[in-house]
């Protein structure tokens, strides 16, 4: 039986109301779509300390201050993840693909635009509403 992996995912929104969406890299799972930056937790980490590494180490921003978003749990077969998602609304700093990934700060109204792998939709609909 395979493990089910816990990642720290950021629905980070700007002053303009603008989200900040990741490219995943195309060797990686789900590579080629677009993601909210995150990662997995390791053992030793509080959720909000994966997602405040994270956050760091893929896009360069500091956080100050998030709110729990939702939880998703989705099988995709090759894969089990349980997605822990908060808003970020308070950080500081510019926001760079640290890991060489695209980055791009887009309106809410086009985000439906962007392909992101399956488990996302539901954040889409919790967004957007
Ligand atoms: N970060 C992120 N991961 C997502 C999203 N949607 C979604 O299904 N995932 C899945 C894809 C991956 O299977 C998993 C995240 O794992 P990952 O490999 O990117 O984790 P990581 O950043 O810690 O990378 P690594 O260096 O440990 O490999 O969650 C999303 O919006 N953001
Ligand atoms: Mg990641």
């Amino acid at each position: 039986m395979s493990q089910q992996i816990h990642v720290a995912v950021g629905v980070i929104q700007d002053s303009d109301n603008r989200i900040l969406i990741a490219k995943r890299p195309e060797h990686l799972h789900q590579g080629g779509k677009w993601e909210f930056p995150g990662g997995k937790v390791e053992d030793s980490e509080t959720t909000s300390q994966a997602l405040i590494r994270e956050l760091k180490e893929e896009v360069n921003l500091d956080v100050v201050e998030t709110f729990p978003l939702m939880e998703i749990h989705h099988d995709y077969g090759d894969k089990q993840v349980f997605l822990d998602i908060h808003w970020v609304t308070n950080f500081s700093g510019e926001a760079k693909g640290l890991e060489g990934q695209q980055v791009s700060w887009v309106e809410k109204a086009q985000l439906r635009q962007y392909e992101f792998p399956e488990a996302n939709k539901a954040i889409l609909e919790k967004i957007l509403g």
